[in-house]
């Protein structure tokens, strides 16, 4: 069956070894042929004959001479109102299944899926490279994330319950913790398998389904766990996936048999979200944009700050919504941190995303390569001092030439008002700004409207709860950064976003309570 589903998936060129220890796919090979849009338990094509659009391999280009054309990878198969609507009944019949079963029945079937996850790692992680860019080292943990996001609600499932509150006489109520119905999940293209996971494992332990929209730019990896969830024993249109953009997804907010949004994405869409969303008085999760702040304080051990800088800033190519792209650093150690985070940056590798000595992959897409490329533009224009990279990089493999790869970049010399220091630019740029005072710092720190992570470094544990508490951001970390473990909650303040994702809290928001009152003498009436 793995093998079926396996070949059924790429066109390889037949010299590929198959051995599980080898590669099975290398940068430029891979063909994606199987329709991307899933719903009723199957792989489906949308019946728009029209509308295709080329998804392309970010680490390699068709040839030097076609740098913004890239190489087509897949065909996107948009769905338009039709092809929502089967997705929708296909959910709202799973549902009706699905939300009569016992937590205990969902865990034993998600528990199965995770088992999935864990057997197709491997693929799964490298089709995430061939569409995102991302190194396979990354592409890996992202895999085993949302495998772990699967467990852990799988787990929690068969704990949901209500309570049971004694009133007078004898009479009583009790809670019943109920699901919301069908979900809809809408993603980012920077993690675009975990994403898909830490939406629709918390919805649908608690009993919900969901149709999943993936961004256009990564629609590959998603429908593989939609597929995974049906091989595991989930009933069919439990998780489906309709592919498209900005259309496909409006229609999929106002569809008004959808009784929830989550949203992982730009906080402009995030907003136009919101309100078609509000037409329905539909809850929201929104996982929106940041411009954190990572602080390090002189006492910080240097080695472990620089590390944290690294893990801020560059991850996925800098293409992660938490990153904290302002460094603050304490004027005394400055010159000592700038030394080192421009040594490690620099020593970065960078190249074809597939092999494991890299560290560093393509960025997304051309436009998006040449957006974070201006930004190093402006900041020098601004004044700021380009200490390390900030340049487009061409590998020496003649096939990933034209790739949209870029050198990790250090701005020194920054200030508040810089637009590298006020935007987000989501791509491997970090910004140091020097500080004096902890006072000083915490104001310039929340000084922004989004407020999704922050970060702090220092050996004085006082200091360390104290500078957290001031700041405003829904993630902090302290002596560490950008780690997400499945079971505490993530998401932010301000507007970076609504609700949280991941821990137990997330429960609140994929279920309704509803409240029994039970009367065991004479209703006492007014009338
Ligand atoms: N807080 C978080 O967890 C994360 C936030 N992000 C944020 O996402 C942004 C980058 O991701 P992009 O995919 O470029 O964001 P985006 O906002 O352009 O698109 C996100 C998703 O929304 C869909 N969409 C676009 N217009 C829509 C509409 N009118 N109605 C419904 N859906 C619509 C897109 O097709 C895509 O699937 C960055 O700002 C980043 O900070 C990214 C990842 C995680
Ligand atoms: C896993 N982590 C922390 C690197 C990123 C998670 C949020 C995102 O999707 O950007």
């Amino acid at each position: 069956m793995l093998q079926r589903l396996r070949g059924s998936l790429l066109r390889r060129p037949a010299a590929t070894p198959p051995a599980a220890a080898i590669r099975c796919l290398s940068s430029g090979s891979a063909d994606v042929r199987v329709p991307l849009n899933f719903w009723a338990g199957k792989r489906q094509t949308s019946s728009r004959k029209c509308n295709k659009e080329n998804v392309y391999e970010p680490a390699t280009v068709l040839s030097p001479s076609h740098i913004c054309a890239g190489r087509v990878l897949c065909l996107l198969d948009p769905c338009g109102a039709a092809e929502v609507d089967q997705a929708v009944s296909a959910a709202t019949s799973a549902f009706a299944h699905w939300s009569k079963m016992s937590g205990m029945e969902r865990a034993r079937i998600m528990i199965e899926a995770a088992r999935i996850i864990e057997r197709r790692r491997e693929e799964i992680a490298e089709m995430e490279v061939v569409n995102n860019g991302k190194s396979i080292t990354e592409a890996r943990l992202d895999v085993d994330s949302g495998r772990l996001c699967v467990e852990y609600y799988a787990a929690l499932a068969s704990t949901l319950a209500g309570q049971h509150v004694q009133l007078p006489g004898g009479s009583f109520a009790y809670t019943r913790r109920e699901p919301l119905g069908v979900c809809v999940g809408i993603g980012a293209w920077n993690y675009p398998f975990q994403i898909a996971a830490w939406k629709s494992a918390p919805a649908l332990a608690c009993g919900n389904s969901m149709v999943f929209k993936p961004s256009p730019v990564t629609p590959v990896t998603a429908v593989m766990l939609a597929e995974i969830y049906g091989e595991a024993g989930a009933p069919e249109g439990l998780l489906n996936v309709v592919q498209g953009g900005q259309e496909t997804g409006s229609l999929l907010c106002r569809h008004p048999d959808v009784a929830k949004v989550s949203f992982t994405g730009s906080v402009p869409t995030g907003k136009k979200v919101m309100e078609m969303a509000s037409e329905g008085v539909k809850p929201v999760t929104l996982e929106l944009g940041g411009k954190s702040p990572l602080i390090i304080f002189q006492d910080s051990d240097l080695q472990n700050a620089v590390s944290g800088a690294l893990m801020a800033n560059f991850l996925s190519q800098g293409q992660v919504c938490s990153n904290g792209t302002r460094v603050f650093v304490q004027k005394d150690i400055l010159p000592k941190f700038v030394e080192e985070v421009v040594r490690r940056t620099r020593a970065i590798e960078i190249g074809d995303p597939l092999l494991e000595s890299t560290r560093m992959g393509a960025l997304v897409n051309h436009p998006h390569l040449e957006k974070v490329l201006s930004f190093v533009d402006q900041a020098k224009k601004e004044g700021a001092t380009v200490l390390c990279g900030g340049e487009a990089f061409v590998p020496s493999d003649p096939k990933l030439r034209g790739g949209y790869y870029m050198t990790p970049c250090v701005l020194g010399g920054c200030t508040d008002t810089m637009t590298c220091v006020k935007e987000e630019i989501f791509g491997p740029v970090m910004s140091v700004l020097s500080f004096e005072t902890e006072e000083e710092v915490l104001r310039r720190a929340n000084d922004t409207t989004m407020g999704l992570a922050a970060g702090v470094f220092t050996r004085d544990v006082k200091r360390a709860h104290r500078v957290v508490e001031h700041l405003k951001a829904g993630s902090c970390f302290i002596n560490n950064y950008n780690i997400t473990p499945v079971e505490v909650p993530f998401g932010g303040f301000k507007m970076s976003g609504i609700g949280r994702e991941n821990g137990q809290v997330t429960v609140e928001y994929y279920s309704q309570l509803k409240t029994v009152f039970v009367e065991m003498g004479d209703v006492d009436s007014l009338f």
